[in-house]
């Protein structure tokens, strides 16, 4: 299967993004570049082809792509971001999932939906409700995969600022969270609490891979003492921005051949 992620380098405004759950620190906007060059050699090291979405320099959150579209199947749903500041990101994106081949659709007005309140695993896609993304949009994303045979779950979210910054799923399903900011963990059959925030962060990179952040090192030996490989990226600048390893690209597996 072709392994293809979209990401979107730093702008020069990265400083600026939004910070709404924790306090604002200075961000080192060169050590930044070099985390997200690492980031994406990480994923090449391991066999995923990137494909970079033209910059909005405009747009100081810009670099976290993921919540720029939600992707099933062959359907690209282009979002619609809850911070006014972050709408004019999705152009560039829905442009390059048009010239990859993705059928498209979008979250329209006045709903909006955050790509990082989307976690999807075997058929199954829950979605954070309580923060970025409206109720409406959760019934429009619905209808939307609803013939692709998904079923969409709506997930309180009141304590962090997406669905995807508390719980993310491993390989097996098994989600993986950080307690404190997790609202009901009774909505997932199996869940893991972690012991450290970012430790509630991965990205699936295959059956027996996960990359997270190297600010999780206890998480890392727990999820190793389960028999996953863990590649592990330096992430601290977009970590002051709210952001984790998920929001820095959308895993495209098994794109269509445009
Ligand atoms: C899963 N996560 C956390 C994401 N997909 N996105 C993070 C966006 C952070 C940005 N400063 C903002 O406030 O929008």
């Amino acid at each position: 299967m072709r392994k293809l992620a979209l990401v979107r380098r730093p702008g020069p405004r990265l400083a600026d993004g939004i910070v709404t759950h924790i306090d604002r620190s200075p961000v080192d906007l060169d050590l930044a570049l070099r985390q997200w060059e690492g980031y994406v050699a990480a994923l090449h090291d391991e066999g995923w082809e990137t494909v970079e979405v033209d910059p909005a320099d405009d747009c100081p959150d810009a670099v976290f792509v993921e919540d720029t579209v939600v992707v099933y199947d062959d359907l690209a749903v282009v979002a619609r971001p809850g911070a006014d500041e972050r709408k004019p990101e999705t152009a560039a994106t829905e442009d390059a999932l048009r010239r990859l081949g993705y059928r498209l659709a979008r979250i329209e007005a006045p709903d909006t939906l955050d790509g990082g309140d989307v976690l999807k695993h075997d058929g199954t896609v829950w979605v954070g409700l309580g923060g970025r993304t409206t109720p409406g949009a959760v019934e429009q994303l619905r209808a939307l995969l609803a013939p692709l045979g998904a079923r969409v779950v709506g997930v309180p979210l009141a304590k962090v600022l997406h669905l995807k910054s508390a719980v993310t799923a491993l390989p097996d399903g098994t989600v993986v969270g950080w307690d404190p900011v997790v609202d009901d963990a009774s909505v997932w059959e199996s869940y893991l609490p972690v012991p450290e925030e970012p430790g509630a962060h991965v990205v699936l990179l295959d059956e027996s891979t996960v990359l997270m952040s190297t600010s999780a090192p206890r998480t890392r030996a727990l999820l190793e003492e389960r028999g996953l490989r863990v590649v592990a990226v330096d992430m601290s600048e977009y970590e002051k921005l709210e952001g984790c390893v998920t929001c820095l690209s959308v895993r495209l597996r098994g794109a269509p051949t445009a």
